[in-house]
Order: C-alpha cells, then sequence, then structure tokens
C-alpha cells in the first residue's frame, strides 16, 4: 500500500544538461521515431503486482503477477512490454458423479471481455509464495473441500548451459481431494495468440493442435502461431498424457469476446472439444486464442498431478537495427527452424522433475541453515529474477564468424576467444528494464558475482566480449548530454559503458550510453581489471587469465594517465567520471582511488602467477606510493574522505568508500604481504557507515545512503549523494561480513531488503535506487545481484570458521527478532 514517486520524472528543469537531453529525447523519439536508452520523460508507472518469471536464460521471459496474471513480456531481446493479458488464464473444472459441480477462473479480475467465464475469485482463498525459479500458489476452492497447489518451475540451473536456456515454465497442479467421493478434476490452460501488444490484431496469426511423443511419453497441445515480420514467434500450451489423465484442446477462441462457448464446452463434461486442424488466420484486428485442458479422477480423500506447460520458441532474432541476424542458445539443442515449440514442451514436461531435484540440492543448504535469517534466504533467491528478466539475450556466435571479425585485423591475441564463444555463446543483460543498456560494465562490476558463483562460463564469455571491444575503437563523433562536447564514441584501449542498446545493435555498436563520455571515466578499466583476477580466482581457468593479460595491461596503461600528479594515485576529474554519474567528484578519492589500488594489487598479484617480473615490479612500486598518498590525502581518522578537493562536501562519508576492499576481500587479497588497505582503517570506516549512513538514515530501517556528512544529515549535494542504492548496500554488507562485522552487514542490508520487497511492494522489480521519502529510480536493475557477494562472503567465513559454529558468525543472534525459520 505504500506509494511512491518515480524520480524519472523529476528532471531538473534549467540546467545546461537537461536541455541537451530534451533537445537529444524530441529528435530521437519525435524525428527519427525510435525509443530512448533511457526515456527519462516517460518512465514506467510503478505497479505492484509482479511475481516469479517465467523461462531459462536469454531465451525471452514472461512474468506471472502474484495473482496469478501474466503480465510483464520481455520476447523480443531487452524490450518490455507492460499489459496483463486478460485471456491467459488457468480454469479448474469440478465434477462428482458426471455434474459439474464447480468451475471457476482462477483469478480475482471481473474484467470486461470474456464475461462468459466465472472470475472474481475470492483472493482470501489464495496463497503465493516464490522463491525463484520457483513459485508455489495454493487454492483453497471455497465449498469444495479441494485443494490445488500450482508449483511453478523455470529451468534455471546454476553450472547448467543447456537447460538453463530452455524458453518454458512448467505448472505441476497438485490436487487434494478431502472429500469422500471421487472428483473429476480439470485444469483449462487458455491463452491469447501474442503478448497484448497491438500486433495481436495484426492479422495473419493462427493457432494448431500438436501432439509429440518420444520415450513413451506424450504431451500434446496447441501451437499459436504468430507471424510478425520481425521476430516471429509460436507459443505452446500443452500437458502431459498418462495413464488416467487426458488432455484436450480448443485450437481458436474470440478473446475479445464473451468466451461462452469454451465456458460451455468445459463445463458439459470437464473437456474441451479438440476440434482436429488448424484455425483459419487472423483478419487484420482479429485477436484469437486457444486452451489446453488436463483431466484426471482424484479418488476420495486422493491426490492426483496435472502437469501443464508454457514454451515460446523465438529462435531468430533482429535488435532494433535489424541489421543482424542472432539464434538464440537454445537453438543448438532444439534448432532455428522455428518448429522447436512441440520438442520444448515435451522436454520441459518430462525434464521438471530433475529440474527440481537439482534446485533444490542447490537451494536447500542454504534454505536449511537455521544461522541465516528467513529475509535473506528470499532476497538471495529472488533477487536472481534478473538474471533471466534483465531483458537477457543469450546468443550462438555465427559459424562463420572468424577471430578478426571480432578483434579487427590487427588481433588483440586473446587465443580462446573464439572456442569461448562457440561453447558457450554470447550473454548479455540490461543494467535495468528502463535502462536500456546491455552489460553496463560500471553496474555489472557489482551483479557479477552472481553469474561468475552461478554460471561462471557466462562471466567468462562477458570478458571476452568487453576484452573484444577495448581492442576496438569507434571513432563516430558525437554529442554528449551532460557537458554537451563532442567526442568519438569509443577510444582504443580503454573498457566502454556499456555493450550496446538492444534498440540498435549490440556487440557491433557499443557505448548506448551517451550522457557522458566514459573515456574518461575512472572507474571501468580498473573493474575489468579487477573481475578477471576475481574470476580467475574463484574458477581457477589460467587460459583466461593468460588471454586478459596483455588487456589489463592495456587499460591500466591508460588509467595510469589519471595520475596526474604522478604520486601512484589516479585523480577524478572534477565532474562525475565513475558509476555515480551525477555525484561529482574531484582530486583524489575513495571510491575511485580505492578502485585504483585495488586494481594495482591484482596487477601484482596477477604478474606473479604468470611469472612477469617486470609488471610485477613496476605496480609494486606504484602501489607503495599510491597506498601512502591515498592514507595522507584521504584518511581523516575515521573513515576515508569522499574526495580531497576541500569542497564543502569533501568530508562526506560514502557508503561505496571500501568498494577496493570488498572486491579483495572476495578474492583473498586483504591481509598479509597483499594488505592494501589498513585493517583497523578499514573497520572503523565501515563502524563510521554503519552509524552514519546506515543507523543515522530514516532510523536505520532503509539501508545506507550513498553520502552522508559527518553530522549526520544526508549530503544533498547532488541527486545519487541523497539515494540509496541496494545493490551498493548488498555490497557493503559483503564488506561488512568480510570483515567480521557480521550482525551489522546482515542489518544494513535487511533494511533494503524490507524496503524494497515488504513496504514498497516493488518484488521482482528492484530499483536501482530509492530516497528516504517517496522518490525511487529505475525500476527492476541489475546491481541488486550483487546480494551475491554476501553469499561468498558467508561460504568463505564458513570454510575458515569451526565447523559446529556453521561459519556465519549469527550464532544464537537475534536479527531484529526475525530468525529463519
Ligand atoms: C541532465 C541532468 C542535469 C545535468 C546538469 O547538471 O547539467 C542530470 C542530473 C541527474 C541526472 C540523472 C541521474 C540518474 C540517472 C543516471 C543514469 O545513468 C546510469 O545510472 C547509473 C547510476 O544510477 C550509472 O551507474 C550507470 O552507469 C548509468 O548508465 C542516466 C539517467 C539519469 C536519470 C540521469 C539523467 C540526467 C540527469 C537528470
Amino acid at each position: 500500500g505504500a506509494t511512491a514517486t518515480c524520480a524519472g520524472h523529476v528532471l531538473p528543469s534549467d540546467t545546461e544538461g537537461t536541455v541537451t537531453y530534451f533537445k537529444w529525447w524530441y529528435k530521437k523519439t519525435r524525428i527519427e521515431k525510435k525509443s530512448a536508452f533511457i526515456d527519462l520523460l516517460c518512465a514506467v508507472p510503478l505497479q505492484q503486482i509482479y511475481g516469479c518469471p517465467l523461462g531459462g536464460i536469454g531465451g525471452g521471459t514472461i512474468t506471472r503477477g502474484w495473482r496469478g496474471e501474466f503480465c510483464r513480456w520481455q520476447l523480443n531481446p531487452g524490450i518490455y512490454h507492460y499489459e496483463t493479458v486478460i485471456a491467459d488464464q488457468f480454469t479448474v473444472c469440478l465434477r462428482c458423479k458426471g455434474q459439474t459441480v464447480y468451475q471457476q477462473v482462477l483469478s480475482v479480475e471481473r474484467p470486461s471481455t470474456l464475461q462468459g467465464w466465472n472470475w472474481g475469485y475470492c483472493g482470501h482463498y489464495a496463497f503465493y509464495h516464490a522463491l525463484y525459479p520457483r513459485a508455489w500458489m495454493v487454492y483453497e476452492l471455497p465449498g469444495q473441500n479441494v485443494v490445488l497447489t500450482c508449483r511453478q518451475v523455470s529451468p534455471v540451473i546454476p553450472h547448467d548451459y543447456k537447460d538453463s536456456s530452455l524458453p518454458v515454465g512448467v505448472f505441476i497442479w497438485e490436487v487434494e481431494n478431502e472429500r469422500d467421493e471421487d472428483v473429476d478434476v480439470s485444469i483449462m490452460f487458455s491463452l491469447q495468440n501474442g503478448t497484448g501488444t497491438k500486433e495481436d490484431r495484426s492479422g495473419g496469426h493462427w493457432n494448431e493442435p500438436f501432439a509429440f511423443e518420444k520415450e513413451g511419453e506424450r504431451v500434446a497441445g496447441v501451437l499459436l502461431h504468430h507471424c510478425t515480420h520481425v521476430n516471429p514467434f509460436t507459443l505452446a500450451i500443452s500437458a502431459r498424457e498418462k495413464a488416467g489423465t487426458g488432455v484436450t484442446h480448443l485450437t481458436a477462441f474470440n478473446p475479445m469476446g464473451s468466451g461462452r462457448e469454451v465456458w460451455q464446452d468445459l463445463l458439459q463434461d470437464g473437456r474441451l472439444d479438440s476440434p482436429a486442424g488448424k484455425s483459419s488466420l487472423t483478419e487484420k484486428g482479429e485477436v484469437t486464442a486457444a486452451a489446453v485442458c488436463a483431466s484426471c479422477r482424484v479418488p476420495a480423500r486422493g491426490h492426483r498431478t496435472l502437469e501443464l506447460a508454457l514454451a515460446w520458441d523465438m529462435p531468430r532474432v533482429h535488435f532494433g537495427s535489424k541489421e543482424k541476424l542472432h539464434l538464440r542458445r537454445y537453438t543448438r539443442f532444439f534448432g532455428s527452424g522455428g518448429d522447436a515449440a512441440p520438442a520444448l514442451s515435451h522436454h520441459a514436461l518430462t525434464h521438471y522433475e530433475e529440474w527440481e531435484r537439482k534446485i533444490e540440492a542447490w537451494q536447500k543448504p542454504i534454505l536449511e541453515n537455521s544461522q541465516l535469517p528467513s529475509w535473506y534466504k528470499s532476497a538471495l533467491f529472488n533477487e536472481l529474477y534478473f538474471m533471466t528478466d534483465g531483458g537477457t539475450i543469450w546468443v550462438e556466435l555465427p559459424p562463420d564468424c572468424r577471430a578478426e571479425d571480432l578483434q579487427g585485423p590487427e588481433g588483440a591475441g586473446l587465443s580462446h576467444l573464439l572456442p569461448v564463444l562457440r561453447e558457450y555463446g554470447r550473454f548479455a543483460y540490461l543494467e535495468g528494464q528502463e535502462y536500456r543498456m546491455y552489460n553496463t560494465y560500471d553496474v555489472h562490476f557489482y551483479a557479477s558475482f552472481a553469474l561468475v558463483m552461478l554460471w561462471p562460463k557466462l562471466q567468462i564469455s562477458l570478458q571476452y566480449d568487453i576484452a573484444v571491444t577495448v581492442v576496438n575503437e569507434d571513432v563516430q563523433p558525437r554529442q554528449y548530454l551532460m557537458c554537451g562536447q563532442t567526442a568519438q564514441v569509443k577510444l582504443k584501449n580503454v573498457v566502454p559503458h556499456d555493450i550496446g542498446d538492444p534498440g540498435d545493435e549490440p556487440w557491433q555498436r557499443v557505448n548506448a550510453y551517451l550522457m557522458h563520455d566514459t573515456a574518461d571515466w575512472k572507474d571501468l578499466n580498473l573493474k575489468f581489471v579487477l573481475q578477471v583476477y576475481r574470476d580467475y580466482y574463484l574458477t581457477h581457468d589460467s587460459l583466461y587469465l593468460r588471454d586478459m593479460w596483455p588487456v589489463c595491461q592495456a587499460v591500466m596503461e591508460s588509467e595510469l594517465k589519471f595520475d596526474t600528479d604522478n604520486d601512484g594515485l589516479i585523480e577524478n576529474g572534477g565532474f562525475a567520471d565513475q558509476t555515480y554519474d551525477a555525484w561529482v567528484v574531484n582530486g583524489a578519492s575513495a571510491y575511485c582511488g580505492g578502485l585504483w589500488l585495488a586494481a594495482v594489487c591484482v596487477m601484482c598479484k596477477m604478474a606473479e602467477v604468470l611469472g612477469d617480473a617486470e609488471i610485477q615490479q613496476k605496480y609494486t612500486d606504484i602501489l607503495s606510493k599510491g597506498k601512502e598518498a591515498f592514507e595522507r590525502m584521504l584518511w581523516n581518522g575515521k573513515y576515508y574522505n569522499y574526495d580531497s578537493s576541500g569542497s564543502e562536501t569533501s568530508s562526506s562519508i560514502m557508503s561505496d568508500q571500501c568498494a577496493g576492499q570488498w572486491f579483495l576481500g572476495a578474492c583473498g587479497l586483504d591481509q598479509g604481504e597483499f594488505e592494501v588497505f589498513r585493517k583497523s582503517h578499514v573497520v572503523s570506516a565501515l563502524k563510521t557507515i554503519f552509524e552514519k549512513n546506515v543507523m543515522s538514515f530514516a532510523g536505520g530501517t532503509m539501508g545506507a545512503v550513498n553520502g552522508m556528512r559527518p553530522d549526520g544529515v544526508p549530503d544533498t549535494s547532488s541527486v545519487q549523494s541523497n539515494e540509496v542504492w541496494i545493490g551498493v548496500v548488498y555490497a557493503l554488507a559483503a564488506t561488512m561480513i568480510q570483515e567480521g562485522l557480521v550482525e551489522e552487514g546482515f542489518h544494513t542490508a535487511e533494511g533494503c531488503y524490507r524496503t524494497v520487497w515488504e513496504r514498497l511492494g516493488m518484488a521482482f522489480q528492484t530499483p536501482e535506487a530509492y530516497r528516504e521519502k517517496k522518490v525511487y529510480r529505475s525500476l527492476a536493475y541489475m546491481r541488486p545481484l550483487s546480494i551475491w557477494s554476501m553469499q561468498l562472503a558467508l561460504e568463505r567465513r564458513a570454510a575458515q570458521a569451526p565447523a559446529e559454529e556453521g561459519g556465519t558468525g549469527l550464532q544464537g543472534k537475534k536479527l531484529c527478532g526475525c530468525m529463519c525459520v
């Protein structure tokens, strides 16, 4: 019930940057008739309706709401459409002694279409739970003594690179008959041909029944062919036939009409008519839908299961520019002919039990750890929705693609580029559903923990893609919106901001972001180097390390020019030249300076591993100078100052000031000869952040504000210093855990979880940011995946702690009165 306003609507009205953005927006959206990569004038309205999405990684996603509706669609890669399609429903029919006694759409809606259906299920009798990639819906059918539980499962399985790519979801309906008589139970699944856009009425769509049998297992249902010019697809609704379970269908009905013919058909005998043959093509303006129905007899006091599935097959995709054809990852297993929906449905319905077993084996140790609070378990798994529902795309490398096509004629010496991309494909996810840029790298730095811990090969593949862009350039000039200056799109030997806009041609044209010229950003190059070593540390992939080494050296050389006074420490440029892209930083800074020292440290370590003594010496020298400068210029006795410029807000306490230490800790490089930041200083800084940014902000209940003045008032000098960034807070919590401040870490993270998932009702759309009162920004954002770094920190502690402790450091302590179930 809480309300909030989107900050996207709150544009400062009179700055030069705003005027330049507005002019650009007008040209883009009104003259070129394209959509803006960030549309500040048309933010997505907040709807507190979302639940667990359907689908594996990179094949598109369909999100269901917690009331069961099908309401968020991403079939065209990276492009979202928010529309509840009312015909997409599950309906139950109960029959006793040959008579229908109950027939009900399992929806609380009372729509103006399909009025011949029995709508308005009383929500009081339904319960929803989600633990991504699974969800459970329990329906206690009022007055019927029958309970239905629908388990929804998507194939999102760590370390699995096959089934995790499949565009399918399964609905397993458990029927418990508490009556003293047998009941015939039918579940009808109806679906509109389309996703609720105007394309559904464009004509030429058609449906056909299908049955698919393999290895003695048979599934049957309806295919809904959606024949658009760009990215045509087929939806499939199906059910598994088995002894005692009948599957019937209705090939086509009008979802805009009363739906009476469908309703009566089911009412009559608990089955659908199952006409043979295809439907005719829809006329322009006409919409079509289909239904499949699974039925079985449930004995008195007995229990039966009905298994239904939704699959969608859009194998060949074009992005907005339509220049290149891309084949989705799953086509290597199911073909790219557009006829895979029956086989996908069959695979889903015959493999979901195995998926459930694997998901359970992965989640169980965490769920059963009684030291961990239940909010954390929800946060950890449910935030993972963004891995698939982040506009995610996973495509094959074209078979004829050569290394030169990617690396340019000079080549970058990435010897394993092709084998890696050929074997694991190319992966990209959006910065946010509203910030339409793929693999925004300064943000991926935080989110990458989820990827490397769960699908490490995709992180390696993503890094190869970034390495390729580092060695390439794009000399096209363009105007940057914040400063108004013109510069080329991409310089050589720097890490790009992102690998492109799905509305254009990602990978081909990078740096969709044109707020700032990010060639001058201080964090991107460092974040590449840090990830390379972190990935190597976690995967032991030395071929990867060898390939990335020259790229790391090249970006560090570019970065060295930011050390203008040659003191071993880089300086920021007096504009917002890092991930906090509206928070100006000038001179040496805690954030970028800390990342710099951490990157220099990992350069030393990588040089040591690779036996490159000269480079090791070079960076060892820089590190010892830089450490001294960092302490001298920024340490104030309690924490590291925001920057060294001496401005009014230089002494602000930045919640992210220990980002460098966070990464070093995650790579096991935070002690002994590798200690970069003094332990006592790190702990003192974290304690100060806890006291000021966490506990002195919103009563300690909303996480950590990005910037706090030493007197306990948020730093309002910029839009972003006054925001809480959920992904930064989870990273901060991980740092606290690494440094032994476990209770503080959990308290800090809990504030964000409860604010987003409970108070603001933003489940499955965690934003980038919120303010203390009412304002939030950028729904469904990448950064909060950083919660997986908390998990890494906990696992590290568990590995180090004595066995009986379990390693969380939470023994015997109640965390805000909410220890685990
Ligand atoms: C144009 C306004 C005034 C500029 C001036 O002073 O002349 C800008 C003031 C505030 C800007 C907005 C700040 C928030 C958004 C940031 C977003 O960039 C992405 O966000 C991440 C940070 O949350 C960042 O880490 C990532 O790399 C970026 O891709 C761009 C849109 C903003 C809404 C931004 C827009 C311009 C201002 C209104």
